[in-house]
């Protein structure tokens, strides 16, 4: 073995000898299976007072949550003169085209989710932070628009603004940064969530259905992730402007997610609950949908999204396409209903559009949404009976009830939502809004999430391909 490329650490358990390659430090160990470490999730490396330190995240069995190792030894003393050298080298692969030490604004939501943010934070994410280095300016939000107005007069230094909750105070977050006196530059700083809310459909969107709720996996994709473009959407309202980055919904699926507040100690259960109750009710959403459809068939858009996911390797070129921002926010483009808009008058049981596959872990509600196409997926499900809207709960993580008859799908530039009636509800990012008339619009890549993949981490699969 080519000496420069391992180092041997003196330990009570005898010697281990640490190596690394392209995409893994190989840990072999005294009569003990080797420790394969992708280096994606090495957190840290140093040589002090003749001793190495790895800081790392793996997994204690298949399937387990990540959680934070830390290795120790002395470097045996032939191994010294290029230890420093080994452990640079091995610091550059391990962190390569991303910046270290990433300086952070932590928000965290004492209230959301099931009450647990706090002691999460602390006990698993912060120690994952601290091993990587990272500079942390903490805040535990005190009310709601606590994370709003903190947004809104951010200092635009922060790698990245980490929010310690669910959906809910994203929202907050991205209405904050687009009142910034800078709004553009500072939704060029990315976003990134770690899963302490009850939903928490940002973090499923973006580390997947596995990966969606671990807390060291989340954290891991602050230190390491790229910046990652997503669209975002204007939701005007009485002629107030506020911004979704994620969802929009009106009829059952409002109803599941703000009827069942009371039910935030039981997590994403409580949705479940919520779409088994609103079923049972069967009631109609009485509105009329007006769209600017961009495409509707349901066969091209699943074989669209197939062909432009991007692999992970041209992550480095998305970074690289980054804009230089103007300091406005986008203007409204589609104020006045044209030629181009369609109308849906049919009784509808929820009316759901967004960005994002899955809404939850039981739902992959838009499963053709791509982060920046420029386009919000507009899901419509028509009132059609009880057994169907049971049946669509089969396989519905995986997407199956896109090809539900009754459920109408497209991809618009805008659309907008008329009510006939002055009861029922209408959740914006998982958030109660009034509901009366609105509209949607989309604006292309306007702000900015972390991401381990560069696209959203999740794979729909097309029957019969
Ligand atoms: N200290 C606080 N006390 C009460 N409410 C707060 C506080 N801090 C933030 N909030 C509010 O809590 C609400 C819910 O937050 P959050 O999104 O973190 O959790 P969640 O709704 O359970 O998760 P999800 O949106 O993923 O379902 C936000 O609207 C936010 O304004």
């Amino acid at each position: 073995m080519d000496d420069s490329k391992h180092l041997r650490v003196v330990a009570s358990g005898g010697i281990s000898t640490f190596s690394y390659n392209g995409s893994t430090l190989v840990i072999q160990r005294l009569d003990k299976k080797n420790l394969d470490v992708p280096l994606r999730q090495v957190l840290w490396v140093q040589y002090v007072e003749q001793a190495l330190e790895v800081h790392f995240l793996a997994r204690k069995k298949p399937g387990a949550p990540l959680s934070l190792v830390k290795a120790r030894g002395a470097v045996h003393k032939d191994d010294r003169p290029h230890a420093t050298e080994w452990v640079e080298a091995l610091m550059d692969a391990a962190y390569q085209g991303t910046k270290r030490n990433r300086h952070l604004k932590v928000l965290v939501n004492p209230k959301g989710g099931q009450g647990k943010a706090v002691s999460a934070f602390r006990k698993k994410v912060e120690p994952i932070f601290h091993a990587a280095q990272c500079s942390l300016d903490v805040t535990y939000t005190r009310h709601p628009k606590h994370a709003y107005a903190l947004a809104k007069e951010l200092s635009l230094d922060y790698d990245a603004v980490v929010t310690v909750s669910g959906d809910g105070l994203i929202h907050e977050v991205i209405n904050g940064l687009a009142q910034h006196t800078q709004p553009r530059r500072a939704l060029t700083i990315p976003i990134a969530p770690i899963p302490t809310g009850s939903g928490n459909g940002l973090s499923l969107n973006l580390l997947g259905i596995e990966d969606g709720f671990d807390l060291a996996a989340a954290a891991l994709n602050v230190i390491k992730g790229r910046p990652m473009k997503t669209d975002l959407f204007s939701f005007t309202q009485n002629g107030n402007r506020h911004f979704s980055f994620m969802s929009q919904a009106v009829g059952l699926m409002a109803d599941l997610d703000l009827g069942t507040e009371s039910l935030r100690w039981m997590g994403d259960t409580r949705f479940l609950l919520g779409f088994l109750r609103g079923v049972l009710r069967f009631k109609p959403c009485p509105v009329t949908l007006s769209i600017k459809v961009a495409e509707r068939d349901k066969v091209k858009m699943a074989e669209y999204i197939r062909s432009v996911q991007p692999k992970d390797d041209e992550i480095h070129r998305q970074e690289d396409q980054l804009d230089q921002p103007h300091d406005t926010l986008p203007p409204l483009k589609h104020s006045d209903l044209d030629e181009d808009w369609i109308s849906l008058d049919t009784p509808l049981l929820y009316i759901y559009a967004g960005q994002g596959p899955y809404v939850g872990r039981d739902l992959m509600q838009f499963p053709v949404s791509l982060p920046d196409d420029g386009l919000i997926d507009v899901v419509a499900q028509e009132l059609t009976s009880r057994g169907d809207m049971l049946k669509a709960m089969d396989e519905a993580e995986k997407g199956a009830p896109y090809w539900m008859e009754g459920q109408h799908y497209f991809k618009a530039y805008a659309y907008r939502v008329t009510p006939h009636s002055l009861k029922g509800c209408l959740a914006v990012d998982g958030e109660a809004y009034p509901f009366e008339e609105f509209q949607v619009e989309v604006h292309p890549k306007l702000a900015t999430l972390l991401s381990p993949h560069g696209r959203y981490a999740s794979e729909f699969v097309v029957p019969g391909r």
